[in-house]
């Protein structure tokens, strides 16, 4: 069958099974502009207006899947499993059916071909080099996702689903087919008695902006969140790590604690025609809303005839568009980041160390560094007093800068805490020299409760008086530009210019896209944009302040200490 028909037979389909279709826009083929099918106005559409409705019995979760049917103990193990582990068998169940299906006219309209994903699942290797040193190379999650698989066919289909003939039909092929539709076409529908009354503007606008800035309930964005249930099926942690990526031998240890499906608050689902809208980040139109009783897709803007009726996905940068959906935004998503890790900070910072105090041996500033981390990592007054935005500590694997001169307020902390140290320390070589002399050991006292103190006067700082330090910022540029230079020459030179479009096949110009625009976001650091200025009211979000004010504080206690020393050690004599 052609893919006219294809679409024609789903139309049909989605009015017997919707309970209202608006006819003010079309299902059209765009593949030539390279975006699949997508929803196009043929009539002026008003913000507000209701696009399409359909019940919760019309989405495709582990509530409504044909094979509950397959025996009585279905549903209970569906329940027992993860979100990613129950939809995979479910629609693999649909696909084994195929003609049998009662989603027939709807797979036919999915991409069941390994051929049809463009996703950084299905980069080769050589093609992922293009993507270096971005910071996505380390999410694509290809081992987790294979365990996933092997304890699929090995263990639960044949022996909690007891289908022997599923377990079979489901190759590693397929398995990465249906993982990556879920990836790029899934929304986690949230429970009925989660949602507000229908009459009440429902989840749409109230829970749109996250805490951490992130989109809930939009296509294919899954709970994300730090602490959250999400397995990481080519995923991983997002924004603040705590550590959980993928083991070397491509285990992925939170995907074994993960909750199961009966203690989520939603299911994974697949929503018909809601999954037919394509995203962009800038012409986002129109929002999926969940009610109690029915889905409804909600124009957000007046939509023209001819016009796109456009989701979005979440608030990703290139990056991630990449890896989840297999495109890029030209010029750039509204919301690019570049990431530094750790790695580059422990090691500036031992150079540095190193460099100035020529006593200390490279063991000696490794350890100096990796203390100073495990201090912030451990530290009480840390744990009682971050912001919720930091709920979860400061140290992270990698830390993201925005394209507007923000960076994540844990970056600034932690380098404020280092470079506040360093400083100090120089003031005083000799004392230096005596407190980090054992340190290989362990660290002294008096190290430690420096340390303490830099932690907290800096906490301080940042937090209560919204200050920083003329040093924190230029060791921010400092690592800015050291992350800069890892990226390739024709990128950071300007020899790179971006194009007007490009072509799905042309992986390198997509890796060029998204590594410009991570390079973009960190020479907006660098270019003046930082400390970045507040929305609100356009003043700097913090003042710098010379560093002497705030060391002579950091330092008072250490004057005052050695003063009461060499008194008692007067008085003993
Ligand atoms: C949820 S589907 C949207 C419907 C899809 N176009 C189809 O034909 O089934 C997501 C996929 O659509 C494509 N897509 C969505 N938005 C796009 C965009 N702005 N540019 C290019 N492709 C896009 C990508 O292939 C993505 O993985």
């Amino acid at each position: 069958m052609s893919f006219e028909s294809h679409t024609e037979n789903f139309k049909e389909w989605i009015n017997e099974n919707f309970s209202f279709v608006s006819d003010k826009f079309e299902i059209k083929d765009l593949r030539n502009i390279n975006q699949g099918r997508g929803l196009i106005a043929v009539e002026d559409i008003k913000a507000g207006e209701s696009l399409f409705e359909l019940s919760r019995d019309a989405i495709f979760n582990v509530e409504t899947a044909s094979i509950l049917n397959l025996n009585d103990n279905v549903h209970d193990v569906l329940l027992s499993l993860t979100q990613w582990q129950a939809l995979i068998i479910c629609l693999a169940y649909e696909w084994y059916l195929n003609e049998n299906s009662k989603l027939l006219p709807y797979l036919n309209v999915l991409p069941l071909k390994s051929d049809d994903y463009n996703t950084l699942m299905y980069w080769n290797d050589e093609e992922l080099q293009y993507l270096k040193p971005s910071g996505v190379l380390s999410r694509i999650g290809r081992n987790s996702a294979e365990e996933m698989y092997s304890i699929l066919v090995a263990d639960i289909i044949p022996n909690q689903i007891k289908s022997n003939e599923l377990a079979e039909f489901l190759t590693l092929e397929k398995f990465h087919i249906i993982a990556s539709l879920i990836l790029s076409y899934s929304f986690d529908v949230e429970h009925p008695e989660e949602v507000e009354n229908d009459d009440e503007d429902v989840e749409g606008e109230e829970e749109i902006e996250r805490e951490d800035g992130e989109e809930e309930h939009v296509e294919g964005e899954e709970h994300e969140n730090e602490e959250e249930d999400e397995e990481h099926i080519y995923e991983h942690e997002e924004g603040n790590s705590d550590g959980e990526d993928e083991d070397e031998d491509g285990s992925d240890d939170e995907a074994e604690q993960e909750d199961p499906v009966s203690q989520d608050s939603y299911f994974k689902s697949m929503v018909p025609l809601a999954d037919t809208l394509n995203s962009d980040t800038t012409k986002c139109n129109a929002k999926l809303k969940y009610e109690k009783t029915k889905l409804v897709m909600v124009a957000e803007k007046d939509i023209k005839k001819g016009e796109q009726i456009f989701n979005i996905y979440g608030e990703l940068p290139n990056s991630e568009i990449l890896r989840k959906y297999g495109y890029v935004e030209l010029p750039s998503s509204k919301y690019e980041f570049a990431e530094i890790q750790t790695p580059t900070i422990k090691e500036y910072f031992q150079d540095l160390f190193e460099k100035q105090f020529k006593f200390l041996d490279p063991n000696q500033s490794n350890t100096l560094v990796d203390t100073i981390f495990e201090l912030i990592e451990t530290s009480e007054y840390l744990d009682e007093n971050l912001s919720d935005d930091m709920d979860i500590g400061i140290l992270s694997e990698k830390y993201e800068i925005y394209n507007d001169g923000e960076v994540v307020p844990e970056f600034l902390l932690l380098i404020l805490i280092i470079t506040s140290i360093y400083q100090s320390v120089q003031s005083d070589e000799k004392w230096f020299k005596k407190i980090v002399k054992s340190i290989e050991r362990k660290p002294s006292t008096e190290l430690v409760s420096f340390i303490h103190r830099t932690i907290l006067k800096s906490h301080q700082l940042l937090e209560e008086k919204l200050l920083l330090t003329k040093s924190t910022v230029e060791t921010i540029k400092e690592l800015i530009k050291i992350r800069i230079h890892q990226y390739p020459t024709y990128i950071t030179d300007g020899t790179y210019k971006l194009p007007e479009s490009y072509n799905l096949s042309d992986k390198k110009e997509m890796a060029n896209i998204v590594l410009f625009n991570e390079v973009q976001c960190l020479k907006s650091v660098i270019d003046d944009k930082f400390p970045p200025i507040n929305k609100e009211d356009g003043l700097p979000r913090f003042k710098v302040i010379d560093d002497d004010k705030f060391l002579k504080n950091l330092l008072k206690r250490k004057v005052e200490e050695t003063a009461s020393k060499s008194k008692s050690k007067r008085q003993k004599k």
